[in-house]
């Protein structure tokens, strides 16, 4: 069966003692639970930090973002070895706010895809629809294009490896959560679509996690869906009693 994945994007928020507080504080409360997987995806100024931190404890690292290249003359951008020197296990790829303020695109994103798998890394892909095309009733059109252009020349091997998170952008720090039906509907779609990219037995063993407004007051709703696996977490995982309840879902 597919392990839940609980995963915190902490976005451009915490410094480094901020990070060191948060993480302190969610060690304290996580317990010993093996039957879901928890990641934290703190700024590249504190993954370094917050690796050292979580090395041999159950919480993973990710980072929010990667760049394709190897190394080469490209200021500001990080590599994959990168990330993995530091401790990373997961990478976000395609957040709609990189798509929104930092021009990614569906090629950019499965080059990114594809170069966190090639240094074993594994990719959290975001998807998601905004509001005038839900409005427009475009969603599920928007969003399964969004996968399978991001997952083109991936193997059903490699799926293994890659999470799907559906956030879609209007739910996104807006406290408007989809309705576990509409985000299950969707799921199921996504989860479709894998099926027949990749055959239908690989597409049950995908993690497709929800994002947008996930809290402790929605979690247990939402988690109880048959074809949401996880949930990839802004605000509510910025501190550590919400997020340790997010954790302990139902
Ligand atoms: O974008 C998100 C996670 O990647 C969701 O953010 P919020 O949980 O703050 O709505």
């Amino acid at each position: 069966m597919r392990k839940p994945i609980i995963a915190g994007n902490w976005k451009m928020y915490k410094t480094l003692g901020e990070a060191r507080e948060l993480v302190a504080g969610l060690l304290a409360g996580l317990g010993d639970a093996t039957d879901r997987e928890v990641v934290v995806c703190p700024p590249y100024t504190a993954l370094a930090s917050v690796g050292e931190q979580v090395a041999n404890t159950g919480i993973s690292l990710g980072a929010q973002e990667v760049f394709y290249e190897a190394q080469g003359a490209f200021t500001g951008a990080i590599a994959p070895q990168m990330l993995c020197d530091v401790g990373c296990r997961y990478v976000i790829v395609g957040h709609s706010e990189r798509r929104q303020f930092f021009g990614d695109t569906d090629a950019s994103v499965n080059r990114k895809l594809h170069a966190a798998l090639a240094n074993g890394l594994r990719p959290i892909m975001c998807v998601g629809e905004s509001k005038p095309q839900r409005d427009a009733g475009e969603a599920e059109a928007i969003v399964t294009a969004q996968v399978r252009a991001g997952l083109a020349g991936v193997s059903a091997a490699q799926m293994a490896e890659v999470v799907i998170a559906y956030e879609p952008i209007w739910a996104i720090g807006t406290g408007d959560t989809a309705t576990s039906a509409d985000a299950q509907a969707m799921h199921a779609a996504i989860r479709a679509t894998l099926a027949e990219l990749f055959g239908a037995e690989t597409a049950q063993t995908v993690r497709i996690q929800y994002g947008g407004s996930v809290k402790p007051d929605n979690i247990d709703e939402l988690m109880a869906q048959p074809d949401i696996d996880g949930a990839l977490v802004g605000g509510a995982s910025l501190k550590a009693d919400s997020f340790l309840r997010i954790i302990q879902f139902q």
